[in-house]
């Protein structure tokens, strides 16, 4: 569970610096106060009071040193000087000395922090994918990496160097006048303390509203994704209806329980603030009528307290949004505390050349049990045995385990028991970045990126050369298709670009995977969506291919994996039958069967 202090672990590359112009600023807030003292110091010069001693010794030095007899002259001359020094000389250097570093601290990092979320979004397991929308992930990592950048410079350069203000604010009163200091200092720890307890309850209701708002734009990224399916339905105003719905209790959080909570507690602020300027004025005017203080004090003490209780408002404004935005705060933090994948170790080290692993593609899984929840198998006691540039179908009903196996054989996830051999070796022996980097996946539903179709192809070797490219694409049939595009391999495809056809994006997935001329070929029921004459072109370049690595095909339509060297029947998890097409028709087992449903048009599952 995140909390506050991973909010401040946040910045913690930068706390040197921090604590710096932390320090500088405050030094800077507190030298205003100068100002005050210093009129209050003229007004005694002009009416002819006394100065304060530590003053008075300035006055005399500084006489000393010019040779200058101390008179009304040179006090006001010492007393502009010392304003002259704290408005004019100090201007140029507080933007640079102070200020530069709050938005420098929180711009640097933002970069690292987004970094992390990106190295986590790449290293998390597949399954969380699987629970969590894109719209919901993206939008906390963009709330959550705003939020700490724009908190920063307003805590770290405006709230905690008010608070030192307020401090030295009570410091300078207390030399003055030590009663109307503890009056003061008390009423400023019962308002800030009011006021964060009232903060506390009030973001609670920002975290329930973050939640709300986390589900909202998760439902509108879903409604995105699948408006075909909404559209088809003709869903569109339930879905209306479902967010209109979503939205009011939003807003029946937002502005019955979070913007009037704030209201009210501004209204109260407000309230005593005002009453406390105007006790301490009274008190200040019956000490300066007791001739206890001069008039230069009195008008020093009640402008800085003016001053100090002016800095209330913009305390607590500030502190609101630190709350406001704590949870979304709070919620980025829960997200990089995801654990990441059992595969994600070295995943993000650069890869080395390809040539660190090279198999002849012996692939034996071994007593390999696993469950995606431990008391729910899903594979039990699988032994297979694929021989270099064999190909080996996958059948069975649906969810009976075949994208499993092929999950585990790219280590996505790791078997319970049993262990997968590559050449004789075990896979998790091996760097699992370069192990993958052996092995090519095609799945049912090609992700085409942003770019040329040139881009695509190159995806996972970006310096093949282009000869290599174009007999990728010659066995995967993908080059008709790229010779009826507009710009031929230079084509843009993907969001904006040319829409590709599901057929055509699998022959792209097909080339992109020969590019990488992996030694395993994985085909996840890459024809399973595809028309007639689609999945003709697809099983004809799958043909071409057989006999040239080893190729591992997941297939519903048992017209693909006719031709496999071994068909293994998976049912329940379990492998129940093994041999080539005419062996296994003959056994008449459950391949047998589900041949004869296909063959009748009936559908698999
Ligand atoms: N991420 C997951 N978490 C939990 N259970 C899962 C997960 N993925 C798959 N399963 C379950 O594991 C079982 C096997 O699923 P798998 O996808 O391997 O079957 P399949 O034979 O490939 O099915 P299909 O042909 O429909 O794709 C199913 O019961 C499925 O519900």
């Amino acid at each position: 569970m995140a909390n506050f202090r991973d909010i401040l672990n946040y910045f913690r590359p930068y706390w040197g610096l921090s604590i710096f112009s932390i320090a500088a600023t405050s030094v800077y807030e507190i030298i205003d106060l100068v100002v005050p003292y210093a009129i209050g110091q003229i007004l005694n010069v002009l009416s002819h009071q006394p100065l304060d001693k530590p003053l008075t010794a300035a006055i005399a030095t500084v006489a000393n040193a010019i040779n200058y007899p101390v008179n009304q002259l040179l006090s006001l001359g010492v007393l502009l000087g010392l304003i002259f020094l704290v408005t004019v000389v100090r201007a140029p250097t507080q933007p640079w000395l102070a200020n530069w570093f709050h938005w420098d601290i929180a711009l640097r990092a933002r970069r690292d922090q987004h970094q992390k979320a990106i190295e986590k979004i790449l290293t998390l397991p597949l399954e969380f994918y699987d629970e969590n929308n894109p719209g919901r992930i993206a939008g906390r990592v963009a709330r959550g990496v705003a939020n700490h950048t724009w908190t920063y410079p307003e805590i770290a350069g405006q709230m905690i160097p008010k608070l030192f203000r307020v401090l030295g604010i009570f410091v300078f009163i207390w030399f003055v006048e030590w009663r109307i200091a503890i009056l003061y200092l008390i009423s400023f720890v019962v308002i800030l303390g009011f006021t964060l307890r009232k903060l506390k309850r009030l973001v609670w209701h920002d975290n329930r509203l973050d939640k709300y708002s986390e589900g909202t734009e998760s439902r509108t990224s879903e409604i995105i994704s699948n408006i075909k399916t909404v559209k088809a339905f003709a869903t569109e105003a339930k879905e209306l209806e479902r967010q209109k719905v979503r939205l009011e209790r939003e807003l029946t959080v937002v502005d019955y329980r979070i913007h009037k909570g704030y209201v009210r507690l501004n209204t109260w602020q407000r309230t005593v603030i005002q009453f406390c300027v105007f006790t301490i004025l009274g008190l200040t005017l019956v000490e300066t009528v007791a001739g206890r203080i001069s008039l230069g004090h009195f008008i020093m003490t009640l402008t800085l307290s003016s001053m100090a209780y002016a800095e209330l408002e913009p305390i607590s404004v500030l502190a609101e949004i630190f709350a406001r935005r704590y949870s979304s705060m709070v919620r980025f933090h829960e997200f990089l505390q995801e654990p990441s994948g059992v595969d994600a170790v070295g995943l993000l080290e650069k890869g080395q050349p390809d040539s660190v692993y090279q198999f002849t593609g012996k692939v034996e899984f071994s007593h390999v049990s696993f469950g995606y929840e431990p008391q729910r198998p899903v594979l039990q006691d699988i032994n297979l045995l694929i021989e270099p540039y064999q190909t080996v179908a996958l059948v069975g009903r649906s969810g009976s385990g075949k994208s499993t196996l092929v999950k585990l054989l790219l280590r996505y996830f790791e078997p319970n028991q049993g262990q997968i051999l590559i050449d004789g070796q075990d896979i998790r022996t091996l760097d699992v970045g370069n192990y993958r980097r052996r092995l090519a996946i095609v799945h049912q539903e090609v992700d085409v990126f942003n770019g040329t179709i040139l881009d695509n192809l190159k995806y996972g070797r970006p310096d093949v050369s282009f000869d290599q490219v174009e007999e990728a694409c010659r066995i995967a049939r993908l080059d008709e298709v790229i010779q009826h595009l507009p710009q031929g391999y230079y084509t843009v495809v993907g969001e904006r670009g040319v829409r590709l056809s599901g057929g055509q994006r699998q022959r792209l997935g097909i080339a992109r995977a020969l590019i990488v001329e992996p030694d395993v070929l994985i085909f996840d029921e890459a024809t399973s969506s595809l028309d007639y004459e689609s999945e003709r072109s697809i099983q004809l370049a799958m043909r071409s291919l057989q006999g040239t690595r080893t190729t591992i095909v997941i297939a519903h339509r048992l017209s693909t994996v006719r031709e496999a060297d071994q068909i293994v029947v998976l049912d329940q998890g379990k492998i129940i039958e093994v041999g080539n097409h005419e062996e296994l028709l003959r056994h008449g087992g459950i391949y047998h069967r589900l041949h004869a449903l296909q063959e009748t048009g009936e559908l698999l599952s």
